[in-house]
């Protein structure tokens, strides 16, 4: 987390004059769109992407694999199923630059597979990205046989030496940093020589979910993957050598973005409907339905979609948020609005996300004068009365999609750069926006004026 000195724009945060009553279309989810991505580029004949995210963090994998020869291209279906993106693998070459931005899933899963191009991949990203931790994937690849110069640095930037093939094997990683080193590894590893062992020696795993989404899409496409939940050793995960198919994939909607539609339903005792919520799924987004009823909602879950209405009432939550991370802080929001203390427990590793997540929501929820303090592990919440102010968001989409929750019940709560909403779901603000009524169909437009702050 880093004080920002330009100014950027502020967005006043439409306050909900009455309970929010909407249902909430939620475009494709991020981790489905981009594991679709990878493999399909990996793949041994054409796939297509149904109704695929298109956001910041996807377009920047689609265009690093176009830019390592992969065709990627975008179309519109005739028979109303939307937009899809048509993937033609190819021989992946070098040399190659590409940029990750600040999105995890493109500058952990794509090192792996620039091993496989036939040249130097050069990989950059916005000036957060040198901080994230890459060390677990880049020290994994240099044991299975990848030549990588990162200055010494474990971090971006980075060029991958590519010569065509990685030798593959096994591989002890700690994995405690990220999931998605032990993701990065698996979703190349059916096009290593040997294929891959990854074995996580740290003292904690994050994001166990998005593993499982990992083993599952890799297995739709055709890959053995061994893994500790079949019966296997624990913390070790194997993936055989062998080609992948090319899938026909609808991608899901991304129920962590849903998190902040539903949450305006707990927070204003109204109702939201998403629709497409899938029956079973690997996405940890499905956890809000335990979570939100636990704070005070009920939810159905029907032939419509999910349905979540808010009781009028918000209760604190002591909870471990280590497999749902990016859950936190749109939970931390409700929770200052909540009517008993909130204890977020095992989600240490948010300090290295987008921003640092424990110390930026600490700052900006008490800055409307909510009383957060963090701990070693997570974040414990007092609620306050809240008032108005300038809410920071440190580049990061989801302190956004936060701020906008807190503004939905405390009048004058402005959000620093909506537009970051973009890394994940752009438009958000339009969405909100249609959720209250307010994106002109009724004549208001609480949601699009744009201040510049001070
Ligand atoms: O693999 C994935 O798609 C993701 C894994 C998680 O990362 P961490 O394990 O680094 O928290 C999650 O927070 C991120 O938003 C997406
Ligand atoms: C942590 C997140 O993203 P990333 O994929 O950049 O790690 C997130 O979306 O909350």
């Amino acid at each position: 987390m880093t004080e920002q000195t330009v100014s950027a724009p502020l967005w006043p945060a439409p306050f909900a004059q009455a309970p929010v009553d909407a249902t909430v279309a939620v475009p494709g989810s991020k981790s489905v769109t981009n594991r679709g991505l990878v493999l399909a580029a990996l793949a041994a004949d054409t796939g297509v992407l149904r109704r695929p995210l298109r956001s910041r963090d996807t377009l920047l994998m689609a265009d690093a694999l176009r830019a390592l020869g992969v065709h990627v291209e975008e179309g519109v279906g005739s028979d109303g199923t939307g937009e899809f993106w048509r993937v033609i693998p190819a021989a992946l070459r070098g040399p190659a630059t590409a940029d990750v931005g600040n999105a995890g899933t493109v500058m952990r899963f794509l090192p792996p597979l620039a091993a496989l191009a036939d040249g130097p991949v050069r990989l950059d990203g916005d000036p957060r990205s040198y901080e994230r931790p890459l060390h677990g994937v880049i020290d994994a690849l240099r044991v299975l046989g990848a030549r990588i110069d990162d200055g010494c640095r474990g971090a971006l930037p980075m060029t991958v030496h590519g010569t065509g093939s990685l030798a593959g094997g096994a591989v002890e990683i700690d994995a405690s940093a990220s999931s998605q080193f032990v993701s990065a590894l698996l979703l190349s590893g059916p096009r290593f020589n040997q294929g891959v062992e990854v074995r996580h020696v740290g003292a904690s795993l994050p994001s166990m979910p998005h593993i499982r989404m990992t083993i599952d899409m890799l297995r739709k496409a055709g890959a053995q993957v061994d893994a500790p939940e079949d019966g296997g050793e624990p913390d070790v995960w194997r993936v055989t050598p062998g080609a992948l198919l090319g899938r026909d994939l609808v991608v899901e909607p991304d129920l962590s973005n849903a998190q902040p539609f539903l949450a305006a339903a707990l927070i204003t005792g109204g109702r939201v409907t998403v629709p497409d919520w899938p029956e079973h799924t690997t996405q940890p987004g499905d956890a809000l339905r335990r979570i939100f009823t636990e704070m005070g909602g009920s939810c159905v879950l029907d032939e419509h979609g999910l349905t979540f209405t808010g009781s009028g009432r918000i209760h604190g939550i002591d909870v471990d948020l280590s497999d749902v991370g990016e859950l936190t802080p749109g939970i931390a929001a409700v929770a200052a609005l909540a009517d008993s203390e909130s204890v977020l427990r095992g989600v240490g590793h948010l300090r290295l996300h987008e921003t640092d997540r424990l110390a930026a929501l600490t700052k900006e929820i008490n800055g409307l004068g909510g009383q957060v303090t963090e701990t070693e592990d997570g974040l414990r919440i007092r609620p306050r009365p809240l008032h108005g102010g300038v809410f920071h968001t440190y580049d990061d989409h989801r302190l956004a999609t936060a701020a906008a929750l807190l503004g939905l019940v405390t009048e004058g709560v402005k959000v620093e750069d909506i537009a970051t909403t973009g890394k994940t779901l752009p438009g958000f603000d339009g969405m909100w926006a249609g959720m209250l009524g307010t994106d002109g169909v009724n004549g208001t437009s609480g949601g699009s004026r744009i201040e510049e702050s001070a």
